[in-house]
């Protein structure tokens, strides 16, 4: 054991002391460090803050204020000292064994990455991130998807089944080996070797022209589909007697007794002789276009396998046609899952403020089933992991179940409210510093660990794909003033139809 670094002065108590540093370059914020108690032993703590002021006699005086974390007794349980520290008692940094034994870090879990400052491992558990689902919440650019992308290789390589919905076809590169320049030496710090994952397969809910990279295209059942469910899939408004049409087409083909498709709803919509069908098949045609709509769809046990990852590569395809493909596909798989047709495995929701967004902000056709997953996946071994920028727009029933919470730089008032109310016992230390994280830090909090830790998380094995875009260095970033910040979701523009619907369905123009 080194020298002390300090000894503690002042009003002392069972939770925080302060001691005055010997040589500033022993210590920084965030060591942890340890002291005896005469009752407790080595009790650990963390360095919140330092300050430096002059003396009387105008000397250089540190001065560091720790956060005690405790020490395990006889039987393991971590406690605090039921005594205050004494003034004068010595300060020492913490050796690992102890960081390690008093933060009760395991081996074995899912490696997240090092304990922020130091070279020790920080896993969690596998079994609890599927039952007990997990969230990454940071703004844009701190490291999400690098960090989602870690969680994804380390569950892969377990061969846990993860089904993956990619707003922005962000994650298609876990195929592909990490190439970065610094690799050696990342790989000596993290002990990974680069790797590309083979198990992985994209699919498309469009074709092979909105996502040129994808292995497959995605398919849901489109055969006798209710008039709710076609609407659902518009795109574009209907108007009523838009809709009028639509059910009349539906309850005809019903009443014929006969198995149908859009394209034959679409034969059905023409024989009227209202002038409302031209615009129907206006709004309808991106349906036949996207061939997503099938009577052979996709088998979840193609999706949701054994060692295998589906990508689910949303990008070009409208944001409330996601959301009504996300809403079925969890619904299919929730089902097959408690049918145990499927095994046990992960959702991953990126961009889930859009998919579950808070009340107020809007409605999406898939919150009921992702709030469902939130409050009864885990007794059926079904796990999400829900990524965000926004934490203040998703669903607090969704956020609230996530009992592993790994949070990023957020800097946004809103947002961080939002992340505080959901951690018990967060200070005012704590929320100060995830507004300070630099890109690749998270603060992780986990039901394993007995407070909340910054790790800094490990180089991914596969290629990052991120979709942060470049900005010319001499673009200044735009100011944003949080209090007149519009908190309404962005309506993006939607995309336009046409060609000729009739020559598609009738094969002439
Ligand atoms: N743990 C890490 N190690 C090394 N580099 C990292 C790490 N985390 C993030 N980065 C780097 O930071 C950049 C931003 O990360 P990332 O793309 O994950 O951000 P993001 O929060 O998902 O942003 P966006 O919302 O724009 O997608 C990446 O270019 C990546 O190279």
């Amino acid at each position: 054991m080194i020298g002390s670094v300090g000894v503690i002065f002042g009003e002392t108590g069972s939770h925080t002391y302060r001691f005055a540093v010997t040589d500033p370059a022993d210590v920084k914020r965030t060591d942890y460090v340890k002291v005896w108690h005469p009752t407790d032993g080595w009790v650990l703590g963390q360095i919140l803050t330092m300050t430096r002021s002059a003396g009387n006699d105008n000397k250089d005086r540190l001065v560091a204020t720790v956060s005690v974390i405790g020490a395990r007794d006889n039987s393991g349980l971590l406690r605090s000292p039921k005594t205050p520290f004494r003034p004068g008692d010595k300060v020492y940094i913490a050796e690992e064994d102890v960081i390690v034994d008093t933060l009760g870090l395991s081996e074995g879990g899912a490696y997240l990455g090092v304990l922020d400052g130091t070279d020790i491992p920080v896993t969690v558990d596998r079994n609890k991130l599927i039952q007990k689902h997990c969230s990454i919440l940071a703004m844009t650019g701190s490291g999400k998807s690098y960090t989602a992308a870690v969680i994804m290789e380390e569950m892969m390589e377990r061969e846990v089944p993860l089904l993956i919905i990619d707003p922005h076809g962000e994650y298609a590169t876990l195929k592909e080996p990490n190439d970065d320049p610094d690799m050696d030496a990342l790989s000596e710090k993290f002990d990974i070797e680069p790797y590309g994952y083979d198990n992985v397969y994209i699919y498309t809910p469009g074709n092979k022209k909105v996502c040129e990279y994808a292995d497959r295209t995605l398919r849901l059942n489109g055969l006798n589909l209710k008039p709710k469910e076609i609407i659902e899939y518009v795109p574009s408004e209907l108007n009523n007697t838009e809709i009028g049409l639509i059910y009349e087409a539906v309850n005809a083909l019903k009443h014929d007794n006969i198995n149908y498709t859009i394209k034959d709803v679409l034969v059905e919509i023409g024989s009227s002789h209202s002038n409302t069908k031209w615009g129907v098949y206006n709004k309808l045609e991106p349906l036949l276009d996207s061939e997503f709509l099938s009577d052979k769809p996709t088998p979840l046990v193609e999706l949701f396998t054994r060692g295998r990852t589906s990508i689910i590569d949303m990008k070009g395809i409208h944001p409330e046609v996601q959301q009504t493909i996300v809403s079925k596909l969890l619904s299919n798989l929730f089902e097959a899952r408690k049918a145990g047709l499927v095994p046990p495995g992960m959702v991953v929701v990126e961009e889930a403020h859009n998919f579950c967004p808070e009340k107020g902000f809007s409605k999406t056709t898939c919150s009921d089933v992702l709030r469902a997953i939130a409050s009864e996946g885990r007794k059926f071994g079904l796990g999400l992991l829900i990524i965000s920028q926004r934490p203040a727009k998703v669903d607090k029933n969704v956020l609230s179940q996530c009992n592993t919470q790994i949070i990023m730089r957020v800097t946004n008032p809103n947002d961080i409210r939002a992340i505080t109310k959901s951690l018990e016992g967060i200070s005012t230390e704590l929320e100060e510093e995830i507004k300070r994280l630099p890109p690749g830090v998270a603060m992780l909090v986990s039901p394993d660990i007995p407070r909340a830790v910054m790790v800094q998380v490990r180089a991914r094995k596969s290629k990052h794909g991120g979709a942060s875009k470049e900005i010319s260095e001499d673009i200044e970033p735009e100011e944003v003033d949080y209090e007149d910040e519009e908190e309404e979701i962005e309506e993006p523009a939607r995309p336009s139809v046409g060609g000729s619907i009739f020559r598609k369905i009738f094969g002439r123009g």
